[in-house]
């Protein structure tokens, strides 16, 4: 057990203490990440040998001041119990608690609503990650310029070509001072290729009060009241709420269209601007970008769990302890082998996950793909995606004037039969691909 070192009191009440919170979202999120969310919440999702929050949580750990962090969704309470017990083992100086949402309450609802949680023991500032995105957290990075700034906020931003920039939150910012003059959550025009990366550190004593006022000037809005006749008494009429439903929407509080344009508006939002990698995992396929982007950058910190260099390993390359990779079978890179997986002899596997207890067979070819929990690929089958460029923010290519995943997926227990070639698709739960040669996503599997 490590020593908890007791924060200084400050003149305010705070401590300097900072906590952190993951957006974990909810079961009803993720949609686009199927067939592969069927089976795992996204946030638990293994990418380069770990769940996706696993990364943000080594990110986290890497900050001294940080000792709480709080999961905050809206899925049922049992579904990050083994992550959290396992995370608790792993990470021993961090109390990670998960705090459940009644309902979808959007990006800066849920931090109101677990508030007196969060604000318990009065830290200073408190970081929040959006779980899906995969990057290198430069977390200390952006607690310093907060600190140099005295900031009231600082989000990670990154460049972006043009093209792309519209699907992200957009930032105008100062080059010299890096003040946020300007946010615009996915503007329809173009306005800036800076984008925001779904990490912010905010000082606890603006955040609060600045969705305080979000929710105030929602609910000061006059609601549509309408008056109907009563049946006995045509004199007298009863109002009825028309907008009971969209009340009720109104308790989702966004940081990025609620919070954010008005921070930018006061003199204290600054931007860290990362050079580094940043990929957001959206679709099942930009699980492949990010596992090739977190492997390299074990690869670089020379981490002991990636399999070593040799004459079929080239290097990153996870392989599960549990796993059997026959020393012919050539791997990598950017390649991730799940636990109980076998790989048969003389086959090849190239930026890829195979997961839990798959089965690739002998002289098998699986390149640019997903291999779903307990599939199983025949021998000398090709299950082929086509790399995208990591500069894209897609994962979708054109083909023959049609738009088609460029990474190919198959779910839990499928089936590619001896010899079968399976190219650019996905391919649901439970499908056994016998005969056909698929060619793009638009072929239905026999
Ligand atoms: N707890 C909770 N989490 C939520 C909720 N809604 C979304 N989240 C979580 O919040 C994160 C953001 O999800 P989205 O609301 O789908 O936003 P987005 O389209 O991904 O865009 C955001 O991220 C981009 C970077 O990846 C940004 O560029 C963009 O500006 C915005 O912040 C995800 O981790 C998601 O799980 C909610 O109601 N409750």
């Amino acid at each position: 057990m490590s020593l908890q070192i007791p924060h200084r009191e400050k003149a305010n009440g705070a401590t300097g203490a900072t906590k952190a919170v993951i957006l974990v979202g909810g079961s009803s999120r993720g949609t686009r990440f199927r067939p592969l969310s069927l089976d795992v919440p996204k946030p638990l999702f293994d990418v380069a040998g770990h769940p996706i929050i696993w990364h943000c949580l080594t990110a986290i750990d890497k900050v001294p001041s940080i000792q709480e962090v709080y999961l905050i969704g809206y899925y049922e309470e049992s579904v990050f119990r083994d992550f959290i017990k396992d995370s608790s083992t792993e990470f021993p100086n961090l109390s990670i608690k998960y705090l459940r949402e009644y309902q979808a309450l959007g990006t800066a609802g849920g931090l109101y609503h677990f508030r007196d949680a969060i604000l318990k023991g009065r830290p200073e500032r408190i970081f929040v990650l959006n779980s899906d995105v995969c990057c290198s957290f430069p977390l200390n990075e952006m607690l310093k310029l907060s600190q140099e700034k005295d900031a009231e906020a600082v989000i990670l931003g990154t460049r972006v070509s043009e093209d792309a920039a519209s699907n992200f939150g957009c930032i105008v910012s100062d080059s010299h001072t890096r003040r946020v003059l300007h946010y615009v959550e996915k503007p329809e025009s173009h306005i800036s290729n800076l984008i925001n990366c779904g990490v912010y550190l905010f000082s606890t004593d603006a955040i609060f009060p600045s969705i305080r006022s979000a929710i105030k000037r929602r609910t000061d809005r006059p609601s549509r009241l309408v008056s109907y006749p009563s049946s006995d008494n045509l004199e007298s009429s009863f109002m009825i709420d028309e907008e009971d439903d969209e009340n009720r929407q109104n308790e989702v509080i966004r940081l990025e269209q609620d919070i954010l344009s008005d921070m930018a508006d006061n003199k204290q939002f600054f931007v860290y601007e990362t050079k580094d990698f940043w990929r957001q995992i959206k679709t099942a396929g930009s699980a492949i970008p990010a596992n090739a982007l977190y492997l390299q950058k074990a690869l670089q910190n020379g981490s002991k769990e990636l399999a070593p260099r040799s004459e079929n390993i080239l290097p990153p390359v996870y392989i599960h302890p549990t796993a059997q990779v026959h020393p012919t079978a050539k791997l990598g890179p950017n390649v991730s082998i799940g636990p109980r997986v076998t790989v048969g002899a003389g086959a090849r596997v190239k930026e890829s996950i195979v997961l839990e207890d798959a089965e690739i067979k002998h002289d098998a070819c699986v390149l640019y793909s997903i291999i779903g929990w307990n599939s199983r690929v025949g021998a000398w089958a090709r299950v082929e995606g086509t790399p995208t460029p990591v500069t894209s923010h897609t994962t979708s290519i054109i083909k023959n004037g049609v738009k088609v995943q460029a990474i190919t997926i198959l779910g839990k227990e499928c089936g590619v039969g001896d010899e079968v070639r399976v190219q650019n698709c996905i391919c649901l739960p439970f499908k056994e691909l016998k005969r056909v040669s698929l060619y793009d996503s638009n072929h239905e599997p026999h």
